[in-house]
């Protein structure tokens, strides 16, 4: 009998479908894996910004965690937009409850337009709640320096944030490349708690097709831990999603746009070009 790996993506709602639960889903499928959702707040959102954010309830997201433990056989998952500190504290509270493994942390913060997605106040309680039961965290820069407190400007400040994050109790990190300032590269830095490192590198792609790409990477991620990849090659095969992603642009709104989901399944492997990602033990 076939058996699909089952995913969890703990998020909130992009009406304009390129980031928060509408990107998990979409690379879910995209990479074979059986996706459930818990809407952790509803944002009215499109390509040029967030115009308004619904926070969910506490009782709200506690009844969507339930329904999915009591039914799901839950491989691995993801966390997204989780806005406050009530909805952390459910959050990580569910996750031991069920036992649940695999955990991918993105620490969404702030939105390309600038609106908030986290509290500020909501800061502490994720680094005390939610990172000691990450398999892997992954910050893009700007969340790595408001985590840690370190300005990163170069690879020694990028380890020492790097370290800073791991001292919080995940098990790995990954500071994505998104946000850095080479501008023929993105390069996304691995740290794990054995003090082993690896640098996954891409071209960088000028366009502004770049809506999601936190989210999108985070649940690729997710998708190959599933099914049983290990960490290094589930970051990789996620590297190669969001680089076809990004090569395809699909020019959808005035703003920045989403990324392709579908590429990567439809162009197939392309390891050459504009595709190939370097990796740096
Ligand atoms: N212009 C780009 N070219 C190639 N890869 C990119 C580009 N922008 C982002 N990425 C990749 O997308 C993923 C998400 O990174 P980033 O943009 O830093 O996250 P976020 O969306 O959370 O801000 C990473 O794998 C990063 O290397
Ligand atoms: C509902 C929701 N969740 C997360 C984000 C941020 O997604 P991200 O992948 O970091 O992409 P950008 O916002 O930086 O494009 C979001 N916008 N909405």
């Amino acid at each position: 009998m076939k058996k699909t790996p089952e995913t969890l993506t703990i998020a909130g709602s992009d009406s304009g479908g390129g980031a928060g639960i509408q990107a998990d889903l979409k690379t879910f499928q995209e990479l074979g894996v059986y996706g459930t959702s818990v809407i952790t707040a509803v944002t009215a959102q499109n390509t040029t910004g967030v115009s308004a954010i619904y926070p969910m309830t506490i009782q709200a997201v506690q009844k969507q965690l339930e329904a999915v433990g009591n039914d799901f056989n839950i491989a691995a998952l993801k966390t997204g937009m989780l806005f406050n500190p009530g909805i952390i504290n459910e959050t990580a509270r569910t996750i031991k409850q069920f036992g649940w493994e695999n955990l991918v942390v993105d620490p969404v913060m702030i939105a390309k337009g600038g609106a908030h997605l986290l509290q500020q106040e909501a800061i502490e309680a994720l680094k005390v709640y939610l990172l000691p039961l990450a398999l892997v965290v992954t910050p893009n820069i700007p969340e790595a320096e408001m985590l840690t407190g370190i300005t990163i400007l170069d690879d020694v400040s990028r380890r020492h944030a790097a370290k800073e994050i791991l001292s919080l109790g995940a098990k790995a990190v990954v500071i994505k490349g998104g946000h850095g300032t080479d501008p023929n590269h993105s390069e996304d830095y691995l740290l794990q708690s054995t003090g082993e490192s690896i640098v996954y590198r891409s071209a960088r792609i000028s366009t502004n097709q770049t809506h999601g790409t936190g989210c999108t990477f985070a649940a690729a991620v997710t998708a190959e831990l599933a099914k049983g990849k290990c960490l290094q090659e589930a970051l990789f095969v996620a590297k190669q999603f969001i680089q076809a992603a990004l090569s395809d642009p699909l020019n959808i709104g005035a703003g920045h746009g989403p990324t392709n989901h579908a590429a990567y399944r439809e162009r197939g492997l392309e390891e050459q070009g504009v595709n190939k990602i370097e990796v740096f033990y």
